[in-house]
């Protein structure tokens, strides 16, 4: 008997962008894959192995897909999950978002249901609650959005496409729970005007193609200084960008990613922000990415 296979592509993100925080979120062409089908238990596979991500415990994937089936009335019986990880883990790429959105993707294929942005953040905010990652994983692109009681507002403006993104991962995780956790509950009101002023400004910069205030636009008072503690050698890595070229650095959402954009020197960019973590004993990797306009896709077929 044939059976319904679901897959979904999700686009990497990287939130906050400096100055936008909970709000920025960039999706890049860096993807994970979720290719799963109704089976009795749960088993998951993962490429290459994640011994993490294959314990149904701590798979987001699957937690959201039961979570959906339940809410029609039905039981969850089980799945067949095959995952192609290219996202690393608790990296600020969104990997945690990639599995959200997925799992949401199939749960409303699956139940035919149609799925509009309120059934989304609905279920999304279940698991995650800030929409900087959700979005632009979603949609794809360059997304600013808002959170209020009742409903999320956003927008989806065109990033320049000769801007590449720069992203220098290091070996160690950092969830962003951890990384949430090392933030004051208030902030002086300067340190609240300086965010505001950038993060408007760099809107415009994008728009009017003046990438050389990137540098200043993209600097944080509301999240970095404190997380920075977390990442040996933040301030030489971010210095090491901008002297090979950068327009822009940042921490890439909560960690432990640190992302340039660049319309050139990638590589020399990428190399030495990897040599700066070297000098501290961390071994990093660095990969060159384009922005994702297209967002998650879904495709259904019988097999
Ligand atoms: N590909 C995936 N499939 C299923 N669950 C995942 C996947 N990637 C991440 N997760 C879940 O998300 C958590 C990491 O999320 P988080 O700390 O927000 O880091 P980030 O989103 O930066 O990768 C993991 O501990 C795991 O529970
Ligand atoms: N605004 C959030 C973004 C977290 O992104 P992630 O990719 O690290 O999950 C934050 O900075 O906490």
């Amino acid at each position: 008997m044939s059976k319904k296979v679901v897959k979904v592509r999700v686009p990497a993100t990287t939130a906050n962008l400096g100055p936008g925080f909970d709000t920025f979120g960039l999706a890049l062409t860096l993807y994970n894959e979720f290719e799963v089908e109704e089976e009795d238990g749960v088993y998951i596979e993962s490429y290459p192995k994640n011994e993490f991500i294959e314990n149904p415990e701590n798979n987001l994937f699957i937690k959201v897909i039961k979570y959906l089936c339940e809410a029609e009335g039905k039981t969850f019986h089980g799945a067949r999950l095959k995952q192609t990880v290219n996202i690393p883990v608790a990296r600020g790429l969104g990997s945690s978002a990639t599995a959200i959105v997925a799992g949401i993707l199939t749960g409303f294929a699956v139940h035919k249901k149609p799925l509009t942005d309120e059934e989304f953040f609905k279920v999304a905010y279940l698991f995650e609650p800030h929409p900087d990652n959700l979005l632009p994983a979603w949609k794809g692109g360059f997304i600013t959005a808002l959170k209020t009681e009742d409903k999320t507002y956003y927008s989806k403006m065109d990033f320049p496409k000769e801007i590449k993104a720069v992203v220098v991962i290091p070996d160690f995780e950092l969830s962003t729970e951890k990384a949430r956790l090392v933030l004051p509950s208030q902030v002086p009101l300067k340190d609240a005007i300086f965010n505001l002023q950038r993060s408007a400004l760099f809107i415009r910069a994008l728009e009017e193609r003046r990438y050389d205030l990137l540098k200043v636009v993209m600097e944080d008072r509301l999240h970095q200084p404190y997380r920075k503690n977390l990442i040996p050698n933040f301030d030489k890595v971010i210095q090491s960008a901008y002297e090979n070229g950068a327009l822009g650095a940042c921490l890439s959402g909560a960690g432990s990613t640190i992302l340039a954009l660049a319309t050139e020197n990638f590589d020399k960019i990428g190399l030495s922000m990897v040599e700066a973590f070297k000098e501290v004993s961390i071994n990093a990797e660095y990969k060159v990415l384009e922005v994702d306009t297209q967002g998650a896709t879904v495709e259904i077929f019988e097999k």
